[in-house]
């Protein structure tokens, strides 16, 4: 039995989405993902969409088994509740794997970090961002 967990923002779903926790979950049998808190996500512009509402329809999509808010503060304690065994990051997430590898040892957590890959548009109208879905918005119908 192996658990994967896989974790983003997940503002507004698309296929790239999807894609990314497809890769996830085939890298085992129960995937896990961790929904970020909006105050957490300081690196890009805040989701527009509320915290649990996010947890909600990412638990709705076929490959997740089970969909968690993250913790406000200590990234590690949904991690410690999971227990798993692969960490999935998504192909352009900023964190470092071996940073990350170390800060898990460090607390006493034994597990693999792997990489998903990308979903390439293969057509120029597809919307594989959250922002591009954003700015489309912004540009039509404003
Ligand atoms: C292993 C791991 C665990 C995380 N756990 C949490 C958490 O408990 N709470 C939270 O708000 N963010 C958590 N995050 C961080 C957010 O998910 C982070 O904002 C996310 O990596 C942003 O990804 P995105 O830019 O692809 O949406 C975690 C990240 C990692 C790598
Ligand atoms: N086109 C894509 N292909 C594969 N994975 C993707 C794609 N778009 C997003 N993901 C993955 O989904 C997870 C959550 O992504 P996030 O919520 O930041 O969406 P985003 O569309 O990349 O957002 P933004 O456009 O605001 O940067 C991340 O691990 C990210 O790598």
């Amino acid at each position: 039995m192996t658990r994967v967990v896989a974790q983003g923002t997940f503002d507004i779903l698309h296929p790239g989405h999807v894609h990314y926790l497809q890769d996830a979950a085939d890298m085992g049998d129960e995937l896990h993902v961790i929904v970020a808190r909006s105050v957490n996500v300081t690196h890009k512009e805040p989701p527009v969409v509320p915290d649990e509402q996010r947890r909600e329809m990412v638990s709705a999509l076929k490959p997740v088994d089970e969909a968690h808010l993250g913790h406000p503060e200590d990234i590690f304690v949904p991690i410690e509740r999971i227990e798993p065994d692969i960490i999935a990051l998504g192909y352009d997430q900023h964190h470092d794997d071996e940073q990350l590898e170390a800060a898990l040892s460090a607390r006493g957590l034994d597990c693999d970090i792997c990489r998903a890959s990308p979903l390439e548009a293969e057509a120029a109208d597809r919307l594989l961002s959250t922002g591009r879905i954003i700015d489309r918005i912004v540009d039509e119908r404003s």
